[in-house]
C-alpha cells in the first residue's frame, strides 16, 4: 500500500517532508501576518536544523521523501501534465493580468530541470523576474521588486495540506488563502503519480465548502479517528468526512469518530498543537485542556451519523475510548510560565517514531525533561530557526507508512 497509517505511535517506515526553501526568504515583516509566521527564518539554518531531523528519521530505520521530489516525478511523466499543472497553478495564484500569466508560464516553462520548476513555484515571483512589455498605468506605477506570486513559506509543514489516514488520505480545503494554495501539489501526486493514481482512497476533496487541516487530525486507533475543530477545521468538514468514512468498509476501519471543541486561537491552532500521543498509554498536553471538553462523538447509525455530545475531562475521554487508563504528561509541567513558553514553541508537538519514541524540539527543555521522567526515548533537534513557522516536529512531517498495531 502506498499510503497505510493506522495509529499515530507505531513504528514509522515512511514519512513525507518538504526541505524549507527560497520561499522563507521572500518572507517580509508586512506579510508575516498573512502568510502565518512570526518571524523571518534564517534560511540556511532552518535547512540545516531540518537536514538533522531527515537524518534522525533515517538513522532510525524511516525511508524519507520529499513533496518535491514527487511533484517533479510526477510532472515529468508527461508534459502536458506540467502545462495543466502550471495553468491551474497560475488560477490559483490569484494573478490579474493576462500579461503577467502568459509571463509566469513563459518564465516557468523556461525551467528545465523540473524539480528547479517545482522549488520556483513554491519560491515566488517577483515582477522584475517577469518579461513584461506593457505601457499602461498598472506597468508604469507598480514596484517591480513586488511580488507577483506569494511564496509559499509553510510548504514544510507538510502535516497540513493533507492527513495520512488508513489507505489514503484526507486532502484538504484549507483555512486560509496562503496554505490553500499547497493543496494543489497532493492533489497531483495522488491522481496522477504513477506509485498513487489509483493506489490509494481519497476521503475528502480539496474543492469541498468546509475547511479542514491535517493538523487536527489523529489517528487513535484502526478504528478511532480524532479531528479537532478548531481555529483551521470546521464541524462541517468533519461531517463530509465522517461519511465518507464510516459508510467506506472497503477502505476504512473507522468505526468513530471524536470531534474535540478546542479554543479557536493561533497558540492552539489544531488539536496537535494541545496534544499528541507519544505511547500506548501517554499523551504530551497542553495544560490549558486538561480541564473539561467538549467532545462529540460521531458513530454510523444503520444508514445516518448519530452525534452524541460527550462532556468529560481529555483523560476521562482518552482512556474510555482507548480502553485503558491514560498518563497525560503537562507540556512545561505545572509552571504556567514555562508551559505557555514550550506550547507557544511546540512541546506538545511531538512526532512519534515507535511507542515510547519521540522527536522533539530541542528548545522545550521542561516538557523534554519530564517526558524523560515518563520512560519515554525523546530525540531532540534543533528548533531556533524552523520554530519560527510556529510548528513543531509533528507539524513538519506526514507518515505514509507506519506498521500496523498487532
Ligand atoms: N500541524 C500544525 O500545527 N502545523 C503548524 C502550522 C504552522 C503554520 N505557520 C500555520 O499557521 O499554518
Amino acid at each position: 500500500m502506498v499510503i497505510d497509517v493506522r495509529s499515530e505511535i507505531m513504528p514509522l517506515k515512511k514519512v513525507l517532508l518538504h526541505r524549507p526553501g527560497k520561499e522563507l526568504e521572500n518572507l517580509t515583516p508586512d506579510t508575516l501576518e498573512r502568510l502565518l509566521f512570526d518571524d523571518i527564518p534564517y534560511l540556511e539554518v532552518a535547512q540545516k536544523e531540518h537536514d538533522r531531523f531527515a537524518e534522525i528519521l533515517r538513522e532510525n530505520g524511516i525511508e524519507v521523501v520529499y513533496l518535491e521530489d514527487l511533484v517533479a516525478e510526477t510532472l515529468d511523466q508527461d508534459e502536458n501534465l506540467k502545462v495543466q499543472f502550471l495553468k491551474e497553478f497560475i488560477d490559483e495564484a490569484n494573478v490579474k493580468v493576462d500579461e503577467e500569466k502568459e509571463a509566469l508560464f513563459k518564465l516557468y516553462m523556461s525551467y528545465t530541470d523540473t524539480k528547479e520548476m517545482v522549488l520556483k513555484t513554491m519560491e515566488g515571483v517577483k515582477y522584475n523576474e517577469l518579461d513584461l512589455h506593457s505601457n499602461d498605468l498598472l506597468s508604469h506605477l507598480r514596484d517591480s521588486s513586488e511580488l507577483v506570486v506569494d511564496p509559499m513559506p509553510n510548504l514544510y509543514f507538510t502535516r497540513d495540506p493533507f492527513a495520512s489516514t488508513q489507505d489514503g488520505a484526507i486532502l484538504n480545503r484549507m483555512y486560509s488563502v496562503t496554505r490553500n494554495r499547497e493543496t494543489l501539489y497532493a492533489y497531483y501526486i495522488f491522481n496522477y503519480h504513477k506509485d498513487y493514481k489509483g493506489q490509494m482512497s481519497l476521503f475528502y476533496d480539496r474543492k469541498n465548502p468546509f475547511h479542514i487541516e491535517g493538523g487536527d487530525v489523529l489517528n487513535i486507533s484502526d478504528e478511532i479517528l480524532a479531528i479537532g475543530i478548531s481555529q483551521r477545521t470546521q464541524a462541517g468538514a468533519i461531517d463530509k468526512v465522517a461519511k465518507n468514512m464510516l459508510f467506506n468498509k472497503e477502505h476504512s476501519n473507522i468505526k468513530t469518530i471524536l470531534a474535540f471543541d478546542i479554543p479557536n486561537n493561533r497558540a492552539m491552532m489544531h488539536l496537535d498543537t494541545v496534544f499528541t500521543q507519544i505511547d500506548y498509554d501517554k499523551f504530551s498536553v497542553h495544560p490549558g485542556i486538561l480541564g473539561t471538553l467538549r467532545v462529540f462523538e460521531l458513530t454510523r447509525d444503520n444508514d445516518s451519523i448519530k452525534t452524541v455530545e460527550k462532556v468529560g475531562t481529555l483523560e476521562e475521554i482518552l482512556s474510555e475510548y482507548l480502553g485503558k487508563k491514560v498518563t497525560l504528561i503537562p507540556c512545561g509541567g505545572n509552571d504556567r510560565i514555562a508551559a505557555e513558553r514550550e506550547q507557544w514553541n511546540d512541546g506538545s508537538n511531538t512526532l512519534c517514531i515507535a511507542p515510547g519514541t519521540v522527536v522533539v524540539y530541542d528548545r522545550n527543555t521542561v516538557t523534554n525533561r519530564l517526558m524523560r521522567e515518563h520512560g519515554i526515548n525523546v530525540i531532540e533537534m534543533p528548533s531556533a530557526e524552523l520554530s519560527r513557522g510556529r510548528g513543531g516536529p509533528r507539524c513538519m512531517s506526514m507518515p505514509l507508512v507506519r506498521e500496523r498495531i498487532k
